[in-house]
Formats: C-alpha cells, sequence, structure tokens
C-alpha cells in the first residue's frame, strides 16, 4: 500500500470496494493495518497468507499486516512509515518472485522519506530490479494507458545531466526490451516504435543541438537493423497529436517529463506505471503519495484499479505464452 500516510491505503481499499464493477482479481494490500482503518470502514480481514487472502477477498479486504509504524497522521509522513512501506516492497516482491502472488502491483511512496530511512535508489523501478537480479537500466519504466504508452529513456535525475546519460547504447538497449515486453505482455506482434527527438524540432537539422545526429539517428538506424519498425528522432511536440502518436504502440522520450506530462494529461485517471524487463509482473498507478489530499476521500482509485487489472492482464499473457502448445 506504499507510505501509509499517503493516498496508498485509501486506494487500495477503494480498489476492492469496486473490485466486481472492474473485474478485479484477489489481491491483498501488504504494510500496516491501521494505515487503513484510518481512512475506510469497510470489511478488512487481517491474513497471513495468499490462500487466506484469496478465500476472504470476496467479503473483505485482505491486509497483510507487517508492523506498527507508529502514530499515523494521513499527509504527514514519518520515517516508520517508510520503513513500512520498504518492508511491504520487499515482501510483495517476495510473493511474487516465489509466484505465491502471479503479480506486485507497488503502491505510491515518497522517495524523499525513504531517503530519510537511507534508501539509495532513485525509484521502486530499480529497487526492484536489484531484488530480481536485473540490472537497473534493463528495468524500463513504462506507462501505459488505453490511448498511449510512453517510456521515460532517462529517469529520476537532474534535467541538466539528460543530454550526457543519453546515449546510443540507452537507447538501444531499451527500444530492445520495450519491443520484446510488448510482445510478451501486450500481444503486439510487430511493435512499432517512435524515439523522439530532446531539442526543439528534434534539433532543426543540428542548429538547435546536436543529439538527434550524433545519438538518436544512428541509435534508430541500428534498431532498424535489426528488423525493429522504429521511426525517429521526431519532434516532441507533434508527436503526442492524435493521428500521430496512434500510429505507434509505444513513444521512447529522453527525458521523464516529456515523457509523463502529456500522459498524465491523457491519463491522469487511469493511467498505468509497470516495468518491463523483469521475470515478475510490476505495475503501480501513475501517481505519488499525494499527501496534499490524503486522507480526505478525494484520491481517485482509478489508476489503482487499472494498475490491478493490467498486472492480472499481464500474468496471463506471460502464463499463456508458457502454456504448452495444443
Ligand atoms: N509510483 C510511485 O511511488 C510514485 C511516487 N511519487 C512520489 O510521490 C511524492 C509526491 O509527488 P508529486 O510529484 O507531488 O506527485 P503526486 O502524484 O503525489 O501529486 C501530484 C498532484 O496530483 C494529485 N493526485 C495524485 N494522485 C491522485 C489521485 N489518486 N486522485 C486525485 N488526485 C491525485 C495530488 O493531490 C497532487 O495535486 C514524491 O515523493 C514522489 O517521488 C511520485 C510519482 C509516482
Ligand atoms: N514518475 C514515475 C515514478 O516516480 C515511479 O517511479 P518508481 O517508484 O515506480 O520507480
Amino acid at each position: 500500500m506504499g507510505d501509509p500516510a499517503g493516498v496508498g491505503p485509501e486506494v487500495a481499499a477503494r480498489a476492492w470496494a469496486a473490485r466486481r464493477e472492474h473485474g478485479l482479481p484477489p489481491f491483498v494490500a501488504i504494510g500496516d493495518i491501521a494505515a487503513i482503518d484510518a481512512v475506510w470502514d469497510g470489511p478488512v480481514a487481517r491474513v497471513g497468507d495468499m490462500e487466506e487472502a484469496v478465500r476472504t477477498f470476496a467479503e473483505a479486504l485482505p491486509v497483510w499486516h507487517l508492523e506498527d509504524s507508529g502514530p499515523l497522521t494521513p499527509g504527514e509522513p514519518t520515517p516508520a512509515g517508510a520503513t513500512c512501506a520498504l518492508h511491504a516492497l520487499e515482501t510483495g516482491i517476495g510473493l511474487t518472485r516465489t509466484q505465491a502472488s502471479a503479480a506486485l502491483v507497488t503502491g505510491p511512496v515518497s522517495k524523499h522519506a525513504l531517503q530519510g530511512i537511507g534508501y539509495t535508489h532513485p525509484g521502486q523501478t530499480e529497487f526492484i530490479a536489484e531484488r530480481c537480479g536485473v540490472a537497473a537500466t534493463n528495468a524500463v519504466m513504462m506507462l501505459a494507458g488505453p490511448a498511449l504508452r510512453v517510456v521515460p529513456l532517462t529517469v529520476h535525475i537532474p534535467l541538466a545531466e539528460v543530454p550526457e546519460r543519453l546515449t546510443g547504447e540507452l537507447i538501444v538497449a531499451k527500444a530492445r526490451i520495450v519491443a520484446r515486453g510488448l510482445r510478451r505482455d501486450f500481444a503486439v506482434a510487430a511493435p512499432r516504435l517512435a524515439i523522439a527527438g530532446l531539442n526543439p524540432h528534434a534539433g532543426e537539422s543540428g542548429r538547435l543541438g546536436d543529439e538527434e545526429i550524433r545519438i538518436v539517428a544512428p541509435a534508430v538506424e541500428q534498431l532498424a537493423e535489426e528488423g525493429l519498425v522504429v521511426d525517429g528522432p521526431l519532434a516532441a511536440d507533434a508527436l503526442f497529436a492524435p493521428g500521430i502518436r496512434d500510429q505507434y504502440d509505444a513513444l521512447l522520450c529522453p527525458y521523464h517529463d516529456q515523457a509523463l506530462a502529456p500522459f498524465k494529461a491523457l491519463h491522469f485517471h487511469d493511467g498505468v506505471n509497470l516495468t518491463l524487463g523483469l521475470p515478475i509482473v510490476r505495475t503501480s498507478p501513475d501517481h505519488g503519495t499525494a499527501f496534499n489530499i490524503a486522507g480526505r476521500g478525494r484520491a481517485d482509485p482509478g489508476p489503482t484499479i487499472a494498475a490491478i487489472a493490467m498486472a492480472a492482464r499481464m500474468a496471463a499473457a506471460r502464463e499463456q505464452s508458457c502454456a504448452p502448445a495444443k
């Protein structure tokens, strides 16, 4: 359920309340049960294993209580709350890696609060990758909604560092993982990718920056030689327009906000953050802890509902691809 002082507990509870309407599979909320009690009056079942969670799911929200995270005020993060969020993440990864659970849906954490307790990863993606034995650069963040999928090629780094961190190797490696993920998890047989330029007008033939000529174009050429359908570098200002974005299965963007700002404009209420390149299925609602509204009943459970539903579809697609042919 992420940080107990954020909106994670309430959106998990409200997703459970909407389980029938959205056909959600059984899930268990992991963390401090007091965080649920503080924001929700509905039925809760305290469980200790996944079988119990599945058994109780129809009648109550199953909660796997890990620890008491101390006095709790929604909107006010504490070190004990961040510790509980980290333990919940570790527990969820463990349950999914051992296949007790088919997928991991992470709740929103405060990176600032986590760093305050000594966490050194930029986000949850890199931590999950490490626990799965995958290099952080091979765990690829994708934001997916019904109308758009985007991939930030660089993620949680200062904007000033983007030009030096955006390399041809990075683009090629991430594009390959995206193409594989689209085939495996989204049944896209021949993925069509677009790669945005870094500079205005994709560099205007070098007059507004040369990263497109030096870095992006050679990477696109290499990917095309490997047989991938890839266009780029494309001007990012028009790429998200209807009619252009629809020509692609995923848009790969040099930096975080270039990808996420248009994505959230379209999918604030049903956007999913997921990680490609992992041996497990991992999704997450595409929003943060929203401390400014936590505990007030204003948090939209839509992204969490979408994240649970998408995790179930991805897990089913992987299961099917492993099933022996008839
Ligand atoms: N997956 C994750 O764990 C993520 C964590 N974060 C972390 O969350 C913390 C806060 O980040 P912010 O940039 O403020 O983003 P945020 O998503 O928490 O909040 C941005 C704005 O969106 C609103 N909002 C967010 N979720 C909402 C929901 N479900 N319903 C209605 N309104 C909602 C908030 O009230 C706020 O006005 C940071 O520490 C950040 O690192 C941010 C994004 C994702
Ligand atoms: N902006 C997306 C985000 O912050 C999610 O990061 P992560 O915790 O899933 O790595």
